[in-house]
This record gives structure tokens, C-alpha cells and sequence, in this order.
């Protein structure tokens, strides 16, 4: 079977978005989840932090679907919403659109570039929810807002939120951005325990200065990646809980692939966040399935976007730059 994929990312973080619309694809479940484990390795040709999968939708422009590269599918990511939003769009002729995803229809809007000649989409994240029960959390309390979980850390402080998917945030200071701590209590709740059964993004948050944050996320399903963008978009929803920053106001959230922006708002219905950001392309690749064996492909065909890279090369030392003052 050939496959057709364009290889992108949102601030580093990276996918293979394969486009299902056309009807010449279609996948089960298991197939896709077996396709993430397979494509994702990034000890092959391709490699990846997940698949996005682009659907038909009966009430949107489009559906997405996000498995992570251990195969397990996610409610919601940010930045692969990023590059949905820009494929969709350029390939409907829109400015906008609205993107079904598992838990809701988000707007997405083309935005004015981030850095010169740098696609960037304006991407909602939401619903939002603090109830533990949502990520799920198994502690005997409704919420867990900047509290320590005495499991987990004996000075660390904890926010917990759904966006729609799980994140566990926390406020550290520079030295722990460095340290073995995220790594070895994310591996721990990303294991058998008795906290997060589903397991759950783990986020390190610095603040730099009021309206611009650094993030470290390890997460669910992948491990340390270079972006996050759910997790960019809950943590600056938790800075502004704890007083850091302000909702309504553009934060700038450094990441170790780049940067992006986020507005946090607060509707009747509640918390939402617009993440703002690039939506680049890589490459895009022909692929050809091993039909007997699942794990084996050849690429065919792989043709890079190198201007795209240069321009976001130059987004991605400009931030490092900006980041080195402080971390
Ligand atoms: N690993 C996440 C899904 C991908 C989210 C991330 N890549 C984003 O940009 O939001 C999870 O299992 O909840």
C-alpha cells in the first residue's frame, strides 16, 4: 500500500500528517496506532512524536485525529493542530476553518507570521477542566491547584488540568529545569501508579518575565519532545491562576524547539486559550507498506521544504537566544 504524508511541526514538535479526506485512505484503529509505532521510529527514514490522521467531518471543514508514536490516541495536541489547520486551510482556499477533534470543534485561523515567512495559525484549546476526575487524577479532592502531591515531590507544588487532554504542571525554578527530577517522576506517572491510570503530561514551567514563560514537557505517550502545545497553552493558563501573568494578554512561551504565543480567556462556559504559532513543513514523502510485515516501509519519494527550514531556523535562534539570559 502507498502512502502520501507531508512530514511538519509546531515549534519542533513534529508529525506526519496523513490526509484520509481524499477517501483513497482508510484506516481502523488498530492499523492507525500500528502505522504511529511503525512511522514514528525515529531509528528509520521517517520518524515522529505522532501521526495526525485528516478525516471527513459531517459539521466541520475537517477532523483530526493524533496518536502518539507509542501508538496510544490522544484527545487533543496543540501543535499538530497547528499543521492540521494550515493543511486544511490551504487545501479549502480559507483563512479559517473549524477542525473536529474527540472532545470538541475548534476554530482555527491563518494569523499574521510569527517571524518572517513562517506559516502561523491561531489554533482554541479547549474544553478546559480542573476536575480531576477529567484527566482522571485518583486523589481523594475535586481539584489540585498549585498543591504538592507528597507522592511526587517534597517541594514541588502541582496545578492539574485537562485541556482536553491530561497535564500536570509546576512552577520550578532554573535549576530544576536541568535536573533528573521531571524526567524520572514523568516516567513514573507515565508507568504502572496509583496516581494517573491513563498517565498524563508532565510540564516544567519557568517564568522569565511577567508575559513570557519557558516550558519543558515530557510527554504522555512520547517523552521529552521539543514542544507541547497543549502543555504550553495549560501552563499559561496556570501562570495566570497563580498571578504571573495575565488572561487576556499575550504570554510569549519559550520551548526548547522555539516559541509560540498564548491568550488565555475566560468565557461564561470557562477557560480557553488561543495558542498561536507556526505550522511548518518539513518534507512531504511517498511511502511504500511492507504489506506482510506492518513494521517494515521504503520511502519512495521524499521532497524537503528548505526555505521553509531556513526561515525556521532563524525563529528557533533568535528564541535560544532570548532563552539563554535566563536558563
Ligand atoms: N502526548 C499528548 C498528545 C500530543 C500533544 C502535544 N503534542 C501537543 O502539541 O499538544 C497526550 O498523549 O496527551
Amino acid at each position: 500500500m502507498n502512502i502520501e504524508l507531508i512530514k511538519c511541526h509546531g515549534s519542533g514538535n513534529d508529525f506526519l500528517l496523513i490526509d484520509e479526506m481524499e477517501g483513497k485512505l482508510s484506516f481502523t484503529d488498530d492499523e492507525r496506532a500500528q502505522l504511529a509505532i511503525t512511522l514514528c521510529n525515529r531509528k528509520t527514514e521517517l520518524g515522529a512524536d505522532g501521526i495526525l490522521f485528516v478525516l471527513n467531518s459531517d459539521k466541520s471543514d475537517a477532523r483530526m485525529r493524533v496518536f502518539n508514536s507509542d501508538g496510544s490516541e490522544a484527545s487533543m495536541c496543540g501543535n499538530g493542530l497547528r499543521c492540521v489547520a494550515r493543511y486544511v486551510c490551504e487545501k479549502l482556499n480559507k483563512e479559517e476553518a473549524v477542525i473536529e477533534t474527540m472532545k470538541a470543534h475548534l476554530k482555527v485561523k491563518k494569523q499574521e507570521d510569527l517571524f518572517p515567512d513562517i506559516p502561523t495559525y491561531m489554533v482554541e484549546i479547549s474544553p478546559v477542566s480542573f476536575q480531576l476526575k477529567d484527566l482522571p487524577l485518583e486523589l481523594d479532592q475535586e481539584k489540585l491547584v498549585n498543591e504538592k502531591i507528597e507522592r511526587l515531590s517534597d517541594h514541588l507544588t502541582f496545578t492539574a488540568l485537562a485541556v482536553p487532554n491530561p497535564h500536570l504542571v509546576t512552577i520550578v525554578k532554573t535549576e530544576d529545569i536541568h535536573s533528573d527530577i521531571q524526567k524520572n517522576l514523568s516516567e513514573y506517572v507515565n508507568g504502572p501508579n496509583p496516581l494517573f491510570p491513563d498517565g498524563v503530561n508532565v510540564s516544567f514551567v519557568k517564568s522569565l518575565e511577567k508575559g513570557a514563560i519557558y516550558v519543558r514537557t515530557f510527554e504522555r505517550g512520547v517523552g521529552f519532545t521539543n514542544a507541547c502545545g497543549t502543555a504550553m497553552s495549560a501552563s499559561s493558563l496556570v501562570t495566570c491562576l497563580i498571578g504571573l501573568n495575565e488572561k487576556e494578554e499575550v504570554i510569549e512561551v519559550y520551548n526548547p524547539g522555539g516559541k509560540v504565543r498564548c491568550v488565555v480567556h475566560e468565557a461564561d462556559s470557562g477557560y480557553w486559550i488561543e495558542l498561536i504559532g507556526n505550522a511548518t513543513y518539513v518534507y512531504r514523502a511517498e511511502v511504500q507498506l511492507d504489506e506482510k510485515n506492518k513494521n517494515q516501509f521504503e520511502v519512495m519519494k521524499k521532497e524537503h521544504f528548505d526555505a521553509e527550514a531556513v526561515q525556521y531556523a532563524k525563529l528557533e535562534e533568535a528564541a535560544q537566544g532570548f532563552i539563554r539570559q535566563y536558563i
